[in-house]
């Protein structure tokens, strides 16, 4: 854990370009032990891209990322071991079985096999999908599959977690489990980077919320910090006013116009 009290994850003008595109103009950002963080923007704001280089599955990057206190370019790789990631979308071996990928996750961060497979399968049947533990990840439904990404993720008890849409596909009573599951963690200590389009949920959430645009941050604060700022009453209309995007009924009456054509 982090008993010294600095922040779990240090950002120091993180800038990033994809040939001659800036992605990141200069993301500064201290996150405390605890914090559940709503990392939200457009679509190609560089919230991914922040994520991956705080994974260190991104190189090429300008500026100070240190992750508990370490700076990541140092090489050291044994900082991921305390982290886990549910990606957006995911490539996961189709052809193991659950208990196989699940297994496997497990020994890359430093389980034991046996403890692996004993927790995985409880973590399964405690998310309705105990029944497909032999089965293989390819006669999965979508939602199957994101409970196995949420599982793989936490299954070696990582202090800092990243969600990119974690909620994608589960039904409304997991997402009543995994929410409630994401209260404890954060009341156990754990940092967690919350990314997703759907605002009712960061809005609730969320002890801080981010808001990215263009590379760059736009806000900054609690939800109610947020909305004072703003003078305006969700999330939704929070982000649609600091994202420049008021032209919504136009757009969609210009799109009805094409469809009558
Ligand atoms: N490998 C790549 N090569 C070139 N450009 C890239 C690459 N990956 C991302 N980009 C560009 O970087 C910008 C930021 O992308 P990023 O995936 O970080 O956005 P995002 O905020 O996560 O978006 P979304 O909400 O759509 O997931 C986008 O303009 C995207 O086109």
């Amino acid at each position: 854990m982090n008993p010294t009290g600095e922040p779990v994850v240090s950002i120091r003008d993180l800038r990033m370009s994809y040939g001659s595109k800036e992605v990141l103009r200069g993301i500064n950002l201290e996150i405390q032990r605890g914090q559940v963080i709503g990392y939200i923007g457009p679509n190609g704001a560089g919230k991914s891209t922040t994520v991956k280089i705080l994974l260190g599955i991104l190189d090429g990057y300008q500026g100070e990322v240190k992750v508990f206190g370490e700076d990541i370019s140092s090489g050291s790789i044994e900082y991921k071991k305390r982290i886990g990631y549910v990606p957006e979308t995911a490539d996961v071996y189709e052809s193991l079985t659950a208990q196989e990928y699940l297994t496997f996750v497990g020994e890359l961060c430093g389980m034991d096999h046996d403890a692996a497979d004993g927790k995985a399968k409880r973590l399964m049947s405690l998310f309705s999908i105990g029944e497909g533990y032999s089965a293989r990840i390819s006669s999965f439904s979508k939602g199957m599959k994101q409970k196995l990404l949420i599982i793989a993720s936490l299954l070696h008890n990582p202090d800092i977690l990243f969600f990119d849409e974690p909620l994608s596909g589960l039904d409304a009573n997991s997402v009543m489990v995994f929410k409630e599951v994401l209260s404890e963690l954060s009341a156990q200590g754990k940092t967690i980077f919350y990314s997703s389009h759907i605002m009712e949920v960061v809005e609730k959430i969320s002890d801080r919320i981010i808001i990215l645009n263009g590379g760059r941050i736009m806000a900054d604060g609690t939800f109610d910090e947020l909305k004072e700022q703003c003078s305006e009453g969700s999330l939704e209309e929070i982000f649609n006013q600091l994202t420049g995007f008021d032209q919504y009924r136009d757009i969609a009456n210009e799109f009805i116009s094409v469809l009558k054509e």
